[in-house]
Formats: C-alpha cells, structure tokens, sequence
C-alpha cells in the first residue's frame, strides 16, 4: 500500500533490528528529548519494524492523542506482557472497545469528581497515620509512604486494612508494580514475541525461549495479585463483616454480579491498585526533594499554612482556597517532577498523517511529557523549582498549555482515570506535611550537611532511589494537634 507521505524523521536504524541500540531502559525519556531537539517534535524509530512515535510538544500531543482520541485510544497487545504475562485485562493494557469502555465507566463510578469528597474523611485518616509513622520512624521514610499509597487503595478499592509495612498484599502489590515495571515494560516494554508472536509457541526447552520461562513465573504472580484481595473482599461481604469499598458496594447489588461484571470488577480493582502505588510514592519523593533542595519554599508554604490555618489544628480540604502558594508548589511538583516522563504508550488504530508525514497503523505512541515540561519557552529556567511560575496571571489558553495536569496524567482517552482522586489526596498529604513536618538534608556525623544522591532506576516512573533525608515534627505543639486529630476519629 502506497504510504501518504514520509515517516516522522528520527535517528538512523541499522538493518532489520532497527533502532534497538537506541532504546536504553534507563532514562528513555532523557534520550526521546535529545532526539526531539534534533528532529523535531514527531520523531520515528523503531524496534524490527514495530513503530515507536515519540511526541514532544504540547500541540503534537493535543493534535493527536487528545483531538484524534478515536484512533489513539487503543494499546499495545503486547504478547510477552499482555497474552503471557497475564495483564492483559489489566485496565492500562485493555484494548479499546467494549472491554476497556466498560472499565473506564466502574472508574468513573468509583471516582467521578461528585464520588470524591466521600473519600475525604478516609484520606484524612489515612494521612494523618501517614505522618504520625514518619514522625516515629522518619528514618523509613520509603516504606511508610509505600504503606501509605497501598493502604489508601487497598482500603477504599477492598475494604482491606494493612496492619504493618509487611502486610501480604502491599508487599505482593510491591513485587507485582516492580515486576510490571521494571522487568516486563523495561526498553519499551517490546519483546521480541511481541514483534513475531509465532515465538510464543516455541517449546520450553528450546534455545531463546527462557522469556516463557520467566513470563510464567510472573504470571502466576499477577493472577495472585488480580485474585487475592478480591477475594478476600467478597468473602468479607459474605460474612458481613466488611468496610465498605469499591469492590463491596459494586458487589451488593447482585443482580449485577454475571461473571463478566465480577472479571470487570476484578481486573478494574487491582488496576486501581497497580496504577496508584508508584505513581503517589513518585509524587511524594518528587516533593521530598523539591522541599529538601529548597528551604525558602518550604518556608514560604508554611508561612502561608500558618497564617490561614493556624498551629491549632490540621489543614483541612477546605482550606484550599485560601493556599494559593501551595497549589502553586503543588503544581510545581508536578511539572519538575514528572512522574510518568513518557506517560503510558497508546496504539494508533489506523494509518494517519500529520503535517505531511505517514504515522502508520499499529505504532506505539508516547506523548513525551519530559520534554514538554522542559521547555524553555512554556517554563523560562525549566530546570529550577519556582511555585511562583504559577502565581503569575495568564492568558487561559496559556495557563491550560502551562498546567502540568495537561500532561501528567496522559492523554486522550487514556488519561488517568484517578486524577480526581489524585487532586484531593496529594493535596491534603503535601499540605498536611508542610503543616506539621521540617524537611531538610540529613547531616553527617560531624553535623554537616549530606547532599542528597538522586538516581532513578525504575524504567517507567521517575522515581528515585531512595535518598537522605531529615523529617522532623516543626513542634511539639503540633504533635498535640495530630493527636487530638487522630483521638477525635476513634
Ligand atoms: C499522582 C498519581 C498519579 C499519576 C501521576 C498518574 C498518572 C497516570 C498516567 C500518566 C497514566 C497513563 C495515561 C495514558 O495512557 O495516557 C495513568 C493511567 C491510569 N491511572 Fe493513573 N496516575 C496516578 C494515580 C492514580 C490513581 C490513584 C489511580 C486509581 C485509583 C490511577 C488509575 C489509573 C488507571 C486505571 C490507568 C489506566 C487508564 C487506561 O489505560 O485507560 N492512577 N495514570
């Protein structure tokens, strides 16, 4: 078939194998930016001829994954990750079409922006544990917020309380989100079954088939963890001895429960789960370091805190309106941050062209939000951390343009579906902190300062390895306050 003008335009593929020495598992993002600068915004490669396009603009990533959302909507079927490693009816791998649809509506249900104020009470406690354990053990300061991510969705998604950092499911959470992300989705997340699915059927003795190996073992830990807590939440129901949840609401009404309802329910529940761990923790570091790297903001914020809230009590939700400088460092986090730099890849479902060039059916899509977040001319001095950037007045059009949820989330109809969740739950968490914490650098035995050693090593969140850090109560006072929050709850 004729193509309608050239391929996007990206660097030099070898024969066959094409770009596979490009694509680094560490940092993609960092590489899809070089090639932006020296290609342009639309660039090509590819993987033994499966297309991958990386958009780095914000009128590129509008143009196609928002605006043309009806063809970009879809996702890879991945053999390796979808068919063999069971992920496939996970929410963030479902084809689109009725499947997928039928998810996004139980999201929408669980977390439409009416739904959200519902949760505040749960989101309070939640925080307010969260900071009593980083008060007690701020050494931890990993784990607690890796308790804090899962404990929030293991509770309002199952009914489930962790009782401890250990706890089974957070830790099968744990392994499963690493699993997913860092050794089945490293590089791209291609295998070489997903470009020549004949391979799947190769015998397991067979030389180059130890991916099935390591696809089954992997398997078998992703059924446990779509089965486990749901199970554990319907026979909670059953016994009548439950919280209240996503999975218990949606199962009370049985004339609902057919089995594709109960698959839907299963596979949309441990979506939410997976989707949400590393991504907060992401968040939460981001914000750690940005407070860490700069005490004047942080002074700032807490100014501002101090002043509208007082040292009398916990900030509460609404409060927000009157912390403008903390939506700004909110926003800020966000933007310097970039939690997801290459966002998730969707699937173009039919051959298109944009400014001339042939976008062919079946290539993976990645809306290049690093570089995005980087440009000079959206975000003069993109490097620094300035709330402030946010506090200047702008044209609508610019301000949509410059706010990072245009970003951050995805795209199109893709686009995370607990971003309203996410507005309350970050917000009450960064602000409770500010309110109640100091952060600073940890110090050495001589009592000087220890700069923090930021790496990232996860292949599709920005998350970094753990780093020192100094969290401390801002008074005792405020310690008062937290526990007269939490005796007032039980
Ligand atoms: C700060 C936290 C979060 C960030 C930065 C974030 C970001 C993202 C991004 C970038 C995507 C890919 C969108 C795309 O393919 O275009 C995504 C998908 C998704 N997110 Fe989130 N997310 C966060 C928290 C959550 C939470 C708390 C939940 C659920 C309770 C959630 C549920 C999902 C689901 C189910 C998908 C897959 C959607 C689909 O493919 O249709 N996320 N998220």
């Amino acid at each position: 078939k004729a193509q309608a003008g050239p391929l996007p335009p990206g660097p030099t593929p070898v024969p066959i194998l094409g770009n596979v020495r490009d694509l680094t598992a560490k940092e993609l993002w960092l590489v899809a930016t070089k090639w932006a600068k020296e290609f342009g915004d639309v660039v090509h490669v590819h993987i033994v001829g499966q297309g991958l396009i990386f958009l780095s603009s914000p009128e590129a990533t509008s143009d196609l994954l928002d605006k043309r959302g009806a063809i970009y909507g879809d996702k890879p079927g991945l053999v390796m990750a979808g068919e063999l490693c069971g992920c496939e009816n996970m929410v963030a791998f479902t084809r689109y079409g009725d499947v997928s649809k039928r998810q996004r509506r139980l999201l929408t249900q669980a977390f439409g922006v009416q739904v959200i104020p519902s949760y505040h009470p749960l989101i309070e406690s939640q925080t307010h544990s969260f900071i009593r354990a980083l008060v007690t053990d701020p050494s931890n300061y990993m784990e607690h917020t890796r308790r804090y991510a899962g404990g929030m969705t293991l509770s309002t998604v199952y009914g489930y309380e962790a009782t401890s950092n250990n706890d089974k499911f957070l830790s099968l959470g744990e392994e499963c989100v690493d699993i997913l992300s860092n050794k089945i989705a490293s590089g791209g997340g291609i295998w070489p079954v997903d470009i020549f699915p004949v391979l799947k059927h190769l015998p397991t003795w067979a030389p180059g088939s130890s991916f099935k190996t390591k696809a089954a073992a992997w398997k078998a830990r992703m059924d446990e963890f779509v089965d486990q807590p749901y199970n554990f939440a319907k026979a909670a129901l059953k016994s009548g001895n439950y919280k209240p949840s996503f999975c218990s609401t949606l199962l009370e009404d049985e004339k609902k429960s057919t089995p594709q309802f109960e698959f839907d329910l299963k596979y949309t529940a441990n979506s939410m789960y997976s989707a949400s761990m590393d991504t907060t923790i992401t968040v939460f570091c981001h914000f750690l370091l940005a407070m860490l790297l700069h005490p004047e903001v942080l002074a700032k914020a807490q100014k501002e805190i101090d002043s509208v809230v007082g040292t009398d009590r916990l900030p509460m939700f609404s409060d927000r309106a009157s912390l403008p400088y903390v939506d700004a460092l909110l926003n800020e986090v966000y933007r310097w941050g970039v939690p997801v730099p290459l966002s998730l890849p969707h699937r173009l479902m039919e051959d298109d062209v944009y400014r001339g060039m042939f976008l062919p059916k079946g290539s993976l899509i990645f809306g290049n939000v690093w570089a995005i977040t980087r440009d000079e001319t959206l975000f003069p001095n993109a490097s620094a951390f300035l709330p402030e950037r946010y506090l200047e007045k702008v044209e609508p059009a610019l301000a949509k343009k410059r706010d990072p949820r245009s970003y951050v989330f995805g795209f199109g109809r893709r686009r995370c579906p607990g971003v309203n969740l996410v507005e309350s739950s970050v917000w009450i968490l960064m602000t409770t902190v500010l309110a109640t914490l100091d952060i600073s650098k940890a110090k050495d035995e001589f009592g000087n300062p220890i700069e923090p050693k930021v790496d990232f090593n996860n292949a599709v969140f920005r998350l970094p390895d753990r780093f020192e850090c100094d969290l401390r109560p801002r008074s005792e006072h405020i310690l008062k306050v937290l526990r007269q929050a939490e005796a007032s709850r039980s």
